[in-house]
This record gives structure tokens, sequence and C-alpha cells, in this order.
């Protein structure tokens, strides 16, 4: 009697614990392993979307002008400390320095300035920045009589203050991993110089450069995964991993852009751009008859068409509830017309299937316009939708252009 009461007791108390684990979310207890998987996007830009590039561009572009204009402010105000420290012959050398150092140091604050979303020139910026205290230091350490060295007090910390300023940007691993080592060489290069190479003060110097480093790369990962994973949240709809609609209004006023950009660079004129307007046919009876999380399921299946049967360079997005649209580019109204009445054919010949392998019939109805460069951004989705609204009205399942787009 006692024993079953107790058996009863543990196994309510397993049941409950295993209550809870079914209550954790899913990525809570392996936060580590979520920050090694993302490895692969910190480790280099390779696998970066374009619009991340923008955005990371962005969030480098305000550091290296933060970082800037930090340097900026303090190398003058280390001359006041030169001035009260170095012997007159000395100082000469690092003055001259310095100005070269400032000079540089307005020019990058400047390049970045004006580079907005350039990822590469923002990353050249980024570089400079470490690039110019540590040849400052370098040209300090071969102008400077050997006798006179041990003035320079607390030059020495210049490759330790720039491994740690690694930590500030978004780098890449292996971008800060070059750069570190370009610093690790610096260290080894005034050491030869000092006489401390392969000495124990020397050695024990190295390694905490070496560790800073390593600290700055973990900085680095966990700032750049962060990174990534809000512009996703950000910008990507949950349920089927397309652009949400904030995401796509941002790109359509970019192409719009790029369009006024390019128009008359070559005889052919500005690239054209279609925009597709997308409905799911009686998607509200799906819901009815099937269950609120087979209609989920059939939404992300259709979103697999519709990436399915667009390019790698065209925009998909969930507008919102069960409307999508698809940005074609390079595709005129015509073109867009074919590429829609496919896309309508291959959702009605695809097998939606709930939990029972049950077909669920599904259709679509698609407005298409094409976008005008010098309109408003909201004006080509509301075409598309007018023509949208006329498709589902002549009786679902089928195509219909804009009709106020001007031939
Ligand atoms: N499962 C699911 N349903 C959604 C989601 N977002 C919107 N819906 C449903 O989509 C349905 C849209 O219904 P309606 O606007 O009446 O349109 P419809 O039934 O597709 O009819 P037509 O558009 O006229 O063909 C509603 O029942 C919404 O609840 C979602 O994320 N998941």
């Amino acid at each position: 009697m006692v024993f079953s009461k107790l058996k009863e007791a543990r196994n309510s108390e397993r049941r409950s614990r295993r209550l809870d684990l079914l209550a954790e979310p899913p990525e809570a207890g392996h936060e580590l392993f979520v920050g090694f998987s993302s490895l692969r996007d910190t480790l280099s830009s390779r696998h970066h979307s374009r619009d991340f590039a923008f955005a990371h561009a962005r969030y480098l572009r305000s550091r290296v002008l933060a970082l800037g204009i930090i340097f900026a402010i303090l190398s003058p105000l280390w001359i006041v400390v030169d001035a009260l420290v170095l012997p007159t012959a000395v100082l000469k050398y690092t003055l001259i320095g310095r100005v070269v150092l400032m000079l540089g140091l307005v020019a990058v604050l400047l390049l970045a300035l004006f580079s907005q979303e350039r990822i590469r020139r923002i990353r050249f910026c980024a570089g400079m920045l470490l690039a110019l205290p540590a040849a400052f230091y370098t040209l300090v350490l071969v102008m400077l009589p050997p006798g006179e060295l041990h003035n320079l007090v607390g030059y020495g910390f210049i490759p330790f203050l720039l491994v740690a300023s690694l930590s500030v940007f978004p780098f890449t691993l292996l971008e800060s991993l070059f750069a570190g080592i370009a610093l690790l060489a610096l260290q080894v290069f005034s050491q030869v110089v000092d006489g401390s190479w392969l000495t124990g003060h020397g050695a024990e110097a190295f390694w905490l450069l070496s560790s800073l480093l390593a600290v700055a790369m973990a900085a680095n990962h966990f700032q750049l995964s962060l990174l990534l994973r809000l512009y996703r949240q950000a910008t990507h709809d949950p349920l089927t991993g397309l652009f949400n609609r904030g995401a796509l209004e941002v790109h359509l006023a970019k192409i719009q852009a790029w369009q006024r950009d390019t128009e008359g660079l070559d005889s052919a004129g500005s690239v054209p751009c279609s925009l597709l307007m997308l409905d799911l046919d009686n998607f509200k009876q799906i819901n009815d008859t099937f269950g609120h999380s087979v209609g989920d399921g059939v939404l992300s299946q259709f979103a697999d068409v519709l990436i399915r049967q667009t390019r790698k360079h065209d925009c998909t997005a969930r507008y919102g509830g069960e409307e999508f649209v698809v940005l074609l580019l390079g595709s005129g109204q015509a073109r867009a017309m074919e590429i829609a009445e496919r896309i309508r054919f291959a959702v009605e010949a695809f097998e939606f299937l709930d939990r029972n392998r049950r077909r669920i019939p599904v259709t679509t109805s698609i407005g298409v316009t094409q976008l005008m460069q010098d309109e408003p951004a909201q004006e080509a989705p509301k075409r598309a939708d007018e023509a949208l609204y006329r498709a589902k009205h002549a009786g679902r399942n089928r195509v219909m252009p804009a009709e106020s787009f001007p031939a």
C-alpha cells in the first residue's frame, strides 16, 4: 500500500517534470549550441544575403564613425601628455607622426560619412581606422633613435588598444583574425626593436595580446550572430520564411531608386520590374474545413511553390494573412503575365496535403502590374491589388493585369 503510493507520487513527479520540459521554449537550455550553430554565418560574409549586407554596412559605419571620432579627439590630446613627458628630441618625431595620423583619421571619417551602405568601402574604413594608429606606432619605432625608446611611456599599449577595439565592430571571425594577426606581427616587431623579443617579459605580453584577440573574436561572433538574428526577425515572416511587408516596401523603394539611377545608361533604358499580388482562394473555407494549423501548413507550402517558381534575384514576400507579393526584376508587364500564369498553374497542380494525406484543393488569384520608377512605392501594390480584386470577382483562380498601367 505504502509502496504503491510512493510509486504513484514518483510517477506524477516524473509526469510534471516532462510537462515542464515541454513548456520550455525550444532554444532554452541549448544557447551554447545555438551560438555555435551560427558559426558558419559569423565566420565570413560569404553566406550573407545582399539585404543583410546593407544592414551590416549601416551598423559597421556607425561604429567606424564613433570610434573614428574618439581616436581623432584622443590623438591630439596625447600631444599634451607627450609634451610633458618626452624630451624635445623625441617629441619632434612623435609630433610628425601624430599630424599624419590626424590627417588620415579625418580622411577615413569623411570617406565613411559619404559611403552609406557600401559594405566594401565601410570595411576598408574600419581597416584603416586600425591600420593608421598601427602605422603611427611603427613609424615612431622606426624613426626614434634606439636609446630613446624607453621614453615612450604608454605607446607599448597601442597594439593592445587596437586588438581590444576589434570587439567594437561586428566583424566576421576571418576579418578579425586577419587584423589580429597583423597586430600580433606589430607586437613582435616592437619587441624586436626594444629588445624584449624571446624574453620572459616579451612572451608574457604576446600571450596577453593573443588572449585579448580570442576574447575580441568571441565578442565579434556574438555581436554578429545577434545582429543576424535581429535582422531576420525584423524582416522575415516566421511562418513561411519569406520577407515581410516592411522589408518588401524597403526593397521596392530601392528597386525604383536603382531604376532611376540606371535609366539612360544604355539604349535599352532602365531595367523593368513587375509586381504580382497573389491571394489564396477561399482560404477561410480551408481553415474552417481542415483547421487553422493545416491552414498554416498550406501557407508555408504555398510559399515553397512561389520560391520554386521564381528566380534567386526575384523578391518574394508575405504581404499579410493569405496575401503574397512577388517582385520580378527584369520582367515587363507582358512577361510578368506569363510568369503569373505559370505560378497559378503550378499552385493548382501542386498536391497540398493535410495530416491524413488528404488532398486540399488550393488555387490562387493574381493581380499583375509593372513598376513605374517615379511613382510612390505604395502605388504599384495598390494597382496590383485592384487587379487581384477583379480576378476574384471574375471567378478566382485566374491572372488579371492592372488596368491603369500605361502602355
Ligand atoms: N491558418 C491561417 N489562416 C490565416 C492566417 N492569416 C489569415 N488567415 C485566415 O485567412 C482567411 C482569409 O479569409 P477571407 O479574407 O475571407 O478570404 P478567402 O476566404 O480567402 O476568400 P477570397 O479571398 O475571397 O477567395 C481568414 O479566415 C483568416 O483567419 C494565418 O497566418 N494562418
